[in-house]
This record gives C-alpha cells, structure tokens and sequence, in this order.
C-alpha cells in the first residue's frame, strides 16, 4: 500500500499483509472462540486490575480508534495474575466498532460479532519500555471486553463527552482522573490465547485475555461513537465505523478457560 493502512476497500485487513506479511503468521489476532472448544484450566489464576485514575493523561484520535493513554513510568497501573506471569503495565485503552449495531468487535463468539470491543492494552515490565515488549512474544497482555446493546452505560459518559474535542485525526485533549476499572463487567472469567496485534504492525506479541461477560453500551452512546472521523480537519469526512480486523485463522492454538 502506497498510503497508509486502514479500514477501507483499498487499505484495509485484506491488503495488510502486502506492507506487514506476519499478517499471515501462526498466531495472529482476533479470533472466533467457541466455548465448546475452549479447555478449562484450573492453573489459570484470577486476574487483578489493579489502576491508578490520576495516571490517565489524555484521549487522542488517532486515525484508526481513539484511545485514552495513561502514565505508565510506574507500577501504579498494573495487570498480574490471569494466564501471565510478572507485572504488566497499563498503557491505554480503545475501542474497536460497527456501522451498525450488528458488527463492530473483534473477537466473535461462536461466530456472533458484538456491536463493540474494549481493549485494555498492557506492557511487560521485564523489557525496558513499550515499544520493546511490542517486539517480544510475551511482551504484552490485552484484556478485552465485548460491549452489548442495552441501557445507557453511565460508565462511558465522561469518555463520550470527550469525542467533541478528539472528532478529527490527530486531535487530542486533557483527560484527567479515570479509572478504567469502571469499564469492567461484574465477572473477571475469561478466555485467553497466544496472539497479535489486531492492527499493524501486527506484532505477534500479545497474551489475550477476553472476558466472557459483557458491558452495556445504549444505541445512542454507539451512535456518538460513530461520530468521530477517520479523517483530519479540512479534509473530506470519512466516519470512523468499522474499524475492526475479522477473525483469523486458529493455526491449531488452543484457547484456555478460567471458568467451567
Ligand atoms: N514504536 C515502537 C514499536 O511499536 C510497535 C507497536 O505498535 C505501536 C502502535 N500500535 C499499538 O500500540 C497497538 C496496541 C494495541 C492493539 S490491539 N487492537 O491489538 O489491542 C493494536 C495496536
Ligand atoms: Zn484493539
């Protein structure tokens, strides 16, 4: 691709592989997971969040989803326990959705698309920095979490009420004082994989770990989220809808359970 990837007809998940090839490697990311299939482990430990709101710093769109970024120079915002072993640090957050209400996440379930997908996106702090973890195969660990059509989620209020400020590629604004806690549903069991980055550059790096019960999220607070722009300022408007990888092949990996 001349210009850069993205979700269209002609950059988006079916011509990725042209500029980034591990496209088609042996552990890439989203996949269907099919409870049947899934093996229940009893090694598997519970996983703990555990997240410091004042290290939210800001909201960005970045051309493909938004994301809330936060303070990670600490051990302040950690994930341990779950299918990992060590500390991993919170880096940010995003969303991956539909035009409509029919597609939008990542993750399927028995090859049922949620309308959204939450991705909590953690570092290894056995490697120096972010950038280093994305490289390694147990360099980072992203929890996600399927977000269903139902009553208005007052948890994703102050995030809405940001899109205002982040409609445009590249733009940004203060977000302060977060937990990301919040977004979580009541049960913390979980599905968990070898995978990827589910955009390039499709790093195949990541230890997923899909919770199984869902977060609400209204018709109407997805209508907000479509729209924001895949687009710049000045630029022809392109809304940002759509911006999800299908599943891809298991490649003979097996997908653990927390739970029976
Ligand atoms: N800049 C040093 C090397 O960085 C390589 C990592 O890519 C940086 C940008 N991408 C991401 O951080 C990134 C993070 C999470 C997900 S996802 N959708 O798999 O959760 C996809 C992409
Ligand atoms: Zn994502």
């Amino acid at each position: 691709m001349s210009h850069g990837w993205g979700y269209g007809a002609n950059n988006g998940p079916e011509k990725w592989g042209e500029d980034f090839p591990v496209a088609n490697g042996p552990r890439q990311s989203p996949i269907n997971i099919v409870p049947k299939e899934a093996q229940y482990d009893s090694t598997l430990k519970s996983l703990k969040l555990k997240y410091d709101p004042s290290n939210a710093k800001g909201i960005l769109n970045n051309g493909h989803s938004f994301q809330v970024d936060y303070e990670d120079d600490a051990n302040s915002s950690i994930l341990t326990g779950g299918p990992i072993s060590g500390t991993y640090r919170l880096k940010q957050f995003h969303f991956h959705w539909g035009a409509s209400n029919d597609r939008g996440s990542e993750h399927t379930v028995n090859g049922i698309k949620s309308p959204c997908e939450l991705h909590l996106v953690h570092w290894n702090t056995k490697y120096p920095s972010f950038g280093e973890a994305a490289s390694q195969p147990d360099g980072l660990a992203v929890v996600g979490v399927f977000l269903k059509i139902s009553a208005a989620n007052p948890r994703l209020q102050k995030v809405l009420d940001a899109f205002d400020s982040i409609k445009t590629k590249g733009k940004q604004t203060v977000f302060a004082n977060f937990d990301p806690k919040t977004l979580l549903p009541g049960s913390l069991d979980f599905w968990t994989y070898d995978g990827s980055l589910t955009t390039p550059p499709l790093l195949e790096s990541v230890s997923w770990i899909v919770l199984k019960e869902p977060i609400s999220v209204s018709r109407t607070q997805m209508a907000r989220f479509r729209g924001l722009l895949f687009t710049g300022e000045g630029e022809a408007p392109c809304c940002m809808v759509d911006n999800y990888r299908p599943p891809q092949p298991l490649k003979g990996r097996q997908v653990r359970a927390s739970f029976k």
